[in-house]
């Protein structure tokens, strides 16, 4: 049975929200819409039309939700900034708002929790939308204003920062499958967001190394572990293609200054331009790499897809999101990483969402212990195999608003009923919070 102290003395334990997905207050003390208030307000676009204006009222709660954190005795806690919260036009700021993240960041501290701050985790002020958002280059230099004005704000309590959250699934999930906010389907407009996300992040790496000199910077992504779906050699070919495109795009350019080579002939063939001035920043030397592990992806050759392949579903077991539980994918993307990379990791987000029922007050989620131990063992294993990982954040803290699928799926570790707002650890947060003392 694997232990805490397996692990390293320093190695922490924390869990990870983003604001959207918990905060709710959507239009109070002055936050401004993002582009995801308007898409789960726009008929068809999450299920029942769930949306974030109450969530889990986080913005009132937090007190308790802090509480219940340190209960657990988790090390960390990373959360997210809604932009549209600080400056709702995306450029003037709004005191209240940044205030409340003062009052969250000095709640934390008090309790012995250290904060991560993700500066972008997908809800966009919809004033900068309507500016082209992230199809127009200067949204770069309005992210530095943001980064510079938040690193100036809270630099001096909280010294670990993450750019974006995953801009693969900013830029294809929000641009070429629709979705996600905005909801659009266009591959050029998705190549053109992920090229101006990286711009993006490398602005607000250059502008972390003037104003938090003691601090930690890096960028999170999703990390899919990319496997042929059947035994045809072209099926090897398209899932390391695949893998190019959904893993080393978001991450070579950040650490080599280039895409992929397969991924640049597309770029050429579409007519975008890709300037060395762009790659030099978007190459600005980063502290960390977080990394969002969830599951493997599988892949096959086919013809009749533009793309030319499709994805299969495999026959392991399921979570609730149908993503195959599959621990060995975690080992495996960390080596990948480490000696591709060659810089410290961080597991920014891993969980499951599952069948959750709340019955006499308890959550039976064993499903969920055993998914957590069994990702912390191949965490522990690539911590033995050399790879420097310093920390595990569970996705997620307490159940949320998940995106499209609304408040349908429960990836917490504590129960959340949105009808009294109640929260219940489950039966995982109080196996972690043994974990933690063992
Ligand atoms: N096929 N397939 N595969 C896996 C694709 C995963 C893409 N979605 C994510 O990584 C999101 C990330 C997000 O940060 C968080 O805000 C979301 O709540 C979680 C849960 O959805 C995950």
């Amino acid at each position: 049975m694997i232990r805490r102290s397996d692990f390293p003395k320093d190695f922490i334990f924390g869990t990870a929200t983003a604001a959207y997905q918990i905060e709710g207050a959507a239009n109070e003390d002055g936050r401004g819409p993002s582009i995801w208030d308007v898409f789960s307000h726009t008929p068809g676009k999450t299920l029942n039309g769930d949306n974030g204006d109450v969530a889990c009222d986080h913005y009132h709660r937090y007190k308790e939700d802090i509480k219940l954190m340190k209960e657990i005795g988790l090390d960390a806690y990373r959360f997210s900034i809604s932009w549209p919260r600080v400056m709702p036009d995306g450029k003037n700021i709004n005191q209240k708002g940044v205030d409340f993240y003062n009052r969250l960041v000095d709640e934390l501290l008090e309790n012995d929790i250290v904060p991560f701050i993700t500066l972008y985790h997908w809800d966009l002020p919809y004033a900068l939308y309507e500016k082209g958002g992230w199809l127009n280059p200067d949204i770069a230099l309005y992210f530095r204003a943001y980064a510079t004005f938040m690193f100036n704000e809270l630099g001096d309590r909280v010294k670990h920062w993450i750019t974006l959250n995953e801009p693969w699934c900013s830029s294809f999930l929000g641009y070429f499958t629709g979705e996600h906010a905005p909801g659009h389907k266009d591959l050029q407009e998705a190549l053109i967001a992920a090229h101006n996300l990286l711009r993006a992040h490398g602005h607000a790496v250059q502008a972390f190394r003037e104003e938090v000199k003691d601090g930690k910077v890096g960028l999170t992504n999703v990390v899919m572990k990319i496997e042929p779906g059947d035994s045809k050699p072209e099926s090897f070919l398209v899932a390391s293609l695949v893998d190019k495109f959904v893993n080393a795009w978001y991450h070579d350019p950040v650490v080599f200054g280039k895409y992929p080579e397969e991924a640049v002939a597309i770029y050429l063939e579409k007519g975008l331009q890709i300037l060395d001035s762009d790659m030099n920043i978007i190459a600005t030397p980063i502290d960390f790499f977080g990394v969002n592990y969830y599951t493997r992806t599988l892949v096959i050759f086919d013809p009749n897809n533009p793309l030319g392949f499709s994805y299969v579903q495999g026959d392991l077991p399921k979570t609730e999101m149908g993503w195959e539980i599959y621990p060995q994918g975690l080992f495996d993307m960390l080596v990948y990483l480490k000696e591709r990379y060659r810089l410290p990791l961080y597991i920014t987000e891993n969980g499951m969402a599952g069948p959750d029922k709340l019955e006499n007050g308890r959550v039976q989620d064993t499903y969920r212990i055993e998914y957590l131990e069994k990702h912390f063992e191949k965490a522990l294993e690539a911590i033995n195999a050399g790879v420097d990982l310093k920390g595990y954040f569970i996705w997620s803290l307490m159940d949320n608003f998940e995106w499209a699928y609304g408040y349908s799926k429960r990836f917490g570790i504590i129960y959340v009923d949105y009808n009294t707002q109640k929260r219940i650890l489950k039966d995982s947060a109080l196996w972690l919070k043994e974990f933690l003392k063992s």
